[in-house]
C-alpha cells in the first residue's frame, strides 16, 4: 500500500485516530464521513435505525461520532442505504443554509458520487428542497469539452442537475476553451468574484473559500478531488484551484481545488463505495496499521 501514499500536510494531527471501525468484513462497504453538528447528528441515528428495519439480514451498520473533532464515520452496508442517508444529510444542510444565509453552496466531485446522490432527485426531496438557493461547483474537472463522456459536468447533468430546478446560472463549469493552467485560472477568477458578492463564504480561520458543503469521492488508490497519492500538488498551499496535467488516471489534465480548500467547508462528506475501496479507507481512518499511507491524520481533516 505504499504507493497509495496521499501525505497531505497539515497542522491538524489526529482526526481519525479515534475511529475504530472494522469494515473488511461486508460484501459492500460503503463509508461515510462526515462533519457532525447536532441535527446531523440525530438524522444518523434516524439513518441507522431505519437501515435496521430495511435490512433483516445485515446488521444496521456502525456509526461512529467523535464530538471533539466533530466527525462522523458511517459504515453501512448497502449502497442504498447510503444514498438514502446522504440524501437525508443533504437536504437537512439544504434546509439550514437558505434559512441562514438564503444561499447554499454545494460541491461535488464526479465519479461514482452522482449515482450515489440519485435519492435527491426523489420524492420527497425533489419537491421539498428550495433548489432556487443551491449554487454548485465542481472539485475537479476533467479539461475535456463539457459533452464529452469524460466531463464530470456532463456526469452531474445527466445524473442530477437535469432533473432538478437549479438556476442554470447557479451552476459553475469549467470554460472548455481554455487549457488546463487557463481553466484553473478562471476558475479561482470565478470564485473570488462569488466572494465578493457573498454568495461563497470566506473562511476568518484559512483565509480560503468556506463552501456550505463538499460532497466527495475517493477514487482506490486513495485520490480525492484531483489530488493524487504522492503527488506535488498535494502541497499546493496558496492557490484555490490548480492544475494537473499528468493525472495517473486519465484522462491526464485536469483542475482541482486545493486541499486547504477542501478543509476549510463548513461540511465535507467523503462518500466512499465498495468493497475495491476497503482497504484504503481503513488507512485514510488510520485503522490499517501497518500502512504509511493516505491517513486523515495526516491532513484530510
Ligand atoms: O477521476 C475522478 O475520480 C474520483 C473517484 O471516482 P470514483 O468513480 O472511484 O468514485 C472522483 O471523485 C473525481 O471527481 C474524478 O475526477
Amino acid at each position: 500500500m505504499a504507493t497509495s501514499s496521499l501525505t497531505f500536510s497539515t497542522s491538524l494531527p489526529k482526526f481519525c485516530r479515534p475511529y475504530s471501525i472494522s469494515i473488511t468484513s461486508p460484501p459492500q462497504v460503503s463509508v461515510y464521513s462526515k462533519k457532525l453538528d447536532s441535527s446531523i447528528s440525530s438524522a444518523l441515528k434516524i439513518s441507522r435505525r431505519r437501515t435496521a428495519r430495511a435490512s433483516s439480514m445485515a446488521s444496521s451498520g456502525i456509526t461512529t461520532i467523535d464530538q471533539n473533532n466533530k466527525k462522523v464515520v458511517e459504515v453501512l452496508y448497502t449502497e442504498e442505504d447510503l444514498a438514502v442517508s446522504l440524501a437525508k444529510y443533504t437536504s437537512d444542510l439544504s434546509d439550514k443554509f437558505a434559512k441562514e444565509r438564503g444561499a447554499f453552496t454545494v460541491v461535488v466531485s464526479g465519479g461514482s458520487l452522482i449515482k450515489s446522490l440519485r435519492k435527491l432527485v426523489e420524492a420527497p426531496y425533489v419537491d421539498s428542497i428550495d433548489w432556487s438557493k443551491w449554487h454548485v461547483f465542481w472539485v475537479d474537472e476533467r479539461v475535456v469539452p463539457k459533452d464529452h463522456p469524460d466531463s464530470n459536468y456532463k456526469l452531474a447533468l445527466d445524473g442530477f442537475l437535469s432533473k432538478v430546478p437549479i438556476p442554470p446560472g447557479n451552476v459553475y463549469a469549467i470554460n472548455d476553451a481554455l487549457s488546463a493552467e487557463g481553466a484553473a485560472d478562471a476558475y479561482e477568477t470565478c470564485l473570488k468574484h462569488l466572494v465578493h458578492t457573498g454568495v461563497i463564504n470566506l473562511s476568518s480561520l484559512s483565509g480560503f473559500p468556506k463552501f456550505d458543503l463538499m460532497l466527495v469521492g475517493m477514487g482506490p488508490d486513495g485520490h480525492v478531488a484531483s489530488l493524487f497519492p504522492g503527488h506535488p500538488l498535494l502541497k499546493e498551499n496558496q492557490k484555490w484551484v490548480a492544475h494537473i496535467t499528468d493525472s495517473p488516471k486519465p484522462p491526464p489534465e485536469r483542475i482541482t481545488f486545493t486541499l486547504p480548500v477542501i478543509n476549510s467547508s463548513a461540511y465535507i462528506a467523503l462518500v466512499v463505495c465498495g468493497a475495491g475501496k476497503a482497504s484504503v479507507v481503513q488507512t485514510a481512518l488510520g485503522t490499517n496499521q501497518n500502512s504509511e499511507v493516505f491517513s486523515c491524520s495526516n491532513g484530510f481533516t
